[in-house]
């Protein structure tokens, strides 16, 4: 089939490749000039496991191409994906001004019958209003379809091609006949192609997002819990993921979630409620947790130091908002950099791809060091942000050589309480023992 894929950032590059890998003839359409050119030149401007391999063998083989000519690009196409932003506007929604803008150049250009599929993440009722801003203009036949994409950066192909299941929005026999036959070859028996109407599919995507957020936050909380009673979050992590009913996934008590949609789905969901009126009070409590989480170590970072972080550097590893990504999109890293930056201590980072990133906002604010260890030359205190797998079984000895103190906050609970204690390190972690810590700063 030939298809367009509009916008081509991590969702559109994703999509577009997965798709030319299985076959069919893709353009993508952007337009950051710098961006299109960089693709046509070989360059992925995202850092994503396992997509360079496709990305090289499907431009090569001639079945991916790049432009930003949106008339060129959607050509022939049967059926074009909008993979555009939408980020939060002031009130919290979803901006719909990339989709909505696009759907109104779409239309006096089509010239056959073809599938718009809204691929980003929209509240409900976006199709509609897709569907509106394309037939202004249009003399063609179209139908808009809702086909939210549930991939994680991280491990995105591997979620794009054998998908745990895929939502079709769309009451048209048509356009399901188009969307079946695209996505035949990456269901797999078991994972069903799920057709429902547009405005569910809408929601499906927000309900699954905020439902994991939310799942993650409970574990939080009781992880909270856990540091007052003297319970280990990690326990009853394994006590109740055994459960079925609960299941394994997404319990991992830390320092809140962050990335490029969670934080702003949970908003936008919450607004829409706003919206309709009803009151929806999980949400509301999952953001408040979620933000407190973020910096929740700061705290104990100050007293560990007696309030004082004037002229301590503390190490930090990890800035990436969570590991394999170089995605630094709500980081809790970048919230805790700023408060110990804002208490007078110096930070040292070191993350093994999102350095770059995090230069380009904080500049020389902050020194990035070029290895782990180096990171950790002369610190006073090592905190760690991101469970890169790198830092989990790090050569102690060394590090001892390199830290003022035997100090580690660990953000994401990397290491075991005991292991630390045998280690002799004083360790702070989440939802468990404080370990070596004097009995005054024990919380
Ligand atoms: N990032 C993820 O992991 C993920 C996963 C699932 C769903 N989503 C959703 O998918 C959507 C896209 O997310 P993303 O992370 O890929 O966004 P992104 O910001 O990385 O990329 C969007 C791209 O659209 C381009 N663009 C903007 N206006 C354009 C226009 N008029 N014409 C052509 N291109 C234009 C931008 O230049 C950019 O390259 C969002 O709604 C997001 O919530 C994201
Ligand atoms: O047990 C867990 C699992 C995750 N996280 C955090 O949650 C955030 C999101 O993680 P993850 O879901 O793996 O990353 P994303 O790439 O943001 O993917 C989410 O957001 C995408 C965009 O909507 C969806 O497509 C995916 O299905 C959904 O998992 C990160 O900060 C993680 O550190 C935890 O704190 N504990």
């Amino acid at each position: 089939m030939k298809l367009a894929v509009v916008g081509t950032g991590y969702v559109g590059l994703v999509t577009g490749t997965c798709f030319a890998e299985t076959g069919n003839q893709v353009t993508c359409v952007d337009i950051d000039e710098r961006k299109v050119e960089k693709l046509n030149n070989g360059i992925i401007p995202i850092y994503e496991p396992g997509l360079d391999v496709l990305f090289h063998r499907n431009v090569e083989e001639g079945r991916l191409k790049f432009t930003t000519d949106l008339a060129e690009g959607i050509k022939g196409a049967e059926v074009i994906f909008l993979a555009l932003p939408t980020p939060p506007g002031e009130d919290g929604s979803a901006d719909l001004k990339y989709i909505l803008k696009v759907s109104s150049d779409l239309g006096p250009i089509l010239n056959q019958y073809v599938v718009v599929v809204d691929k980003s993440t929209v509240p409900v009722g976006t199709a509609e209003k897709v569907h509106a801003h394309i037939a202004d203009n249009a003399k063609v036949e179209f139908d808009v379809v809702s086909n939210p994409e549930f991939l994680r950066e991280g491990v995105a192909v591997e979620d794009f091609m054998k998908p745990d299941r895929v939502v079709i929005g769309t009451r048209s026999e048509r356009a399901k006949g188009v969307m079946n036959r695209l996505y035949a070859p990456l269901v797999r028996q078991g994972n069903p192609v799920i057709f429902m109407d547009e405005r569910s599919a809408e929601m499906t995507k927000y309900a699954a997002n905020a439902f994991l957020a939310t799942k993650i936050t409970f574990m939080n909380e009781i992880a909270n819990l856990c540091e007052r009673v003297g319970a280990n979050v990690d326990d009853i992590r394994r006590g109740i993921g055994t459960d079925s009913r609960i299941g394994k996934r997404f319990l991992f008590a830390g320092i809140g979630y962050g990335g490029s949609c969670f934080p702003k789905d949970v908003q936008a969901l919450a607004k829409t409620a706003e919206d309709y009126q009803y009151d929806f009070k999980v949400l509301k409590s999952v953001m408040q947790v979620n933000y407190s989480q973020k910096t929740k170590l700061i705290p104990q970072i100050v007293e560990h130091f007696e309030g004082n972080l004037r002229g301590k550097t503390i190490a930090i590893w990890g800035l990436a908002f969570k590991p394999y990504t170089d995605d630094i999109r709500e980081a809790p890293a970048l919230d805790n950099i700023r408060a110990l930056l804002e208490a007078g201590a110096k930070v040292t980072a070191y993350d093994p791809e999102a350095m770059d990133n995090v230069r380009n906002i904080l500049g020389n604010q902050i020194t990035f060091a070029h290895t782990s260890y180096a990171a950790l030359d002369d610190a006073d205190a090592l905190v760690i942000m991101t469970e890169w797998p790198l830092f989990r079984t790090p050569d102690f000895d060394k590090m001892n050589l390199l830290l003022k103190n035997k100090v580690i906050f660990d953000g994401r609970n990397v290491y075991e309480v005991d292991q630390m204690r045998e280690l002799g390190y004083t360790y702070y972690s989440i939802g468990r023992e404080a370990v070596n810590v004097s009995v005054e700063q024990k919380v």
